[in-house]
């Protein structure tokens, strides 16, 4: 029987975080199918989640959040998709019940969870720009239509987001924000250290800002 909910985890070098994403997703009744989808990883991602008894798919090099996600996109199948960031942390089951619901009961095309009564610094980010958010419950079809129209889909790195976000408005989808309480990720500064981190940060915003420009220019092809 064809599987109503596959979760997606892109994940790049997140050995030791993965492993409480993958419990939890794992846990909810709801998803049919976990994959991770190692993006080139260097480090044991991509075994922690064989030991954790889920598929990975796995790409030979870094090749950006977006890749990824559609790797795991052409590469599944089920009519809704979960996404979620490999590095959160304090997600409950209920949350991921939350993310799904709105979605399984189609009272909504997509969902966006925006973290709440976490920590200050990743709630606030969240308030500022909960349409960056990479938690999300989205209906396949909305993917197969991004496909189609924006054939360089998969080389706009962490700009998926916003990109989801803009076709949403486009195709006039029916979008719910999700509270996820208490949950939280690790930074990129506490992850790879003030100056790595913060060039890292430098690199998503200028990917995210390149999507926006690309976004406008074929504003009319959506
Ligand atoms: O080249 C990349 C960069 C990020 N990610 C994954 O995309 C998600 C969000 O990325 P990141 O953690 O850098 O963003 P943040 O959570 O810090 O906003 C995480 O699961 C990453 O491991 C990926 O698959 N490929
Ligand atoms: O919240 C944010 O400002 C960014 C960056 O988070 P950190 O640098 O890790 O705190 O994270 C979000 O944006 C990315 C790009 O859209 C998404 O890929 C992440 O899933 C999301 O958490």
């Amino acid at each position: 029987m064809k599987d109503r909910v596959v979760c997606l985890i892109p994940a790049y070098n997140e050995e030791e975080r993965i492993g409480a994403v993958i419990d939890v997703v794992k846990s909810c009744r709801f998803v049919d199918r976990v994959y991770v989808i190692d993006d080139g990883s260097s480090d044991r991602t991509a075994e922690v989640a064989h030991e954790k008894g889920v598929n990975v798919l796995r790409l030979s090099q870094n090749m950006g959040k977006a890749y990824a996600v559609f790797f795991g996109v052409e590469n599944t199948q089920s009519s809704i998709v979960l996404l979620l960031d490999a590095d959160l942390v304090n997600l409950k089951v209920k949350d991921v019940e939350n993310l799904l619901l709105p979605v399984l009961e189609d009272r909504a095309d997509m969902t966006v969870g925006v973290f709440s009564e976490g920590r200050f610094s990743t709630d606030l980010a969240q308030k500022i720009s909960p349409f960056l958010s990479g938690q999300r419950a989205i209906k396949r079809w909305v993917f197969d239509r991004i496909l189609e129209s924006r054939k360089d889909i998969k080389e706009s790195g962490y700009a998926i987001e916003i990109i989801l976000t803009e076709y949403a408005k486009k195709l006039k989808l029916r979008v719910e924000t999700v509270q996820l309480p208490q949950v939280s990720h690790v930074m990129k500064e506490e992850k790879l250290g003030l100056l790595k981190g913060a060039q890292h940060r430098m690199k998503m915003y200028r990917e995210i800002l390149k999507g926006y420009v690309n976004l406008r220019k074929s504003r009319d092809e959506i």
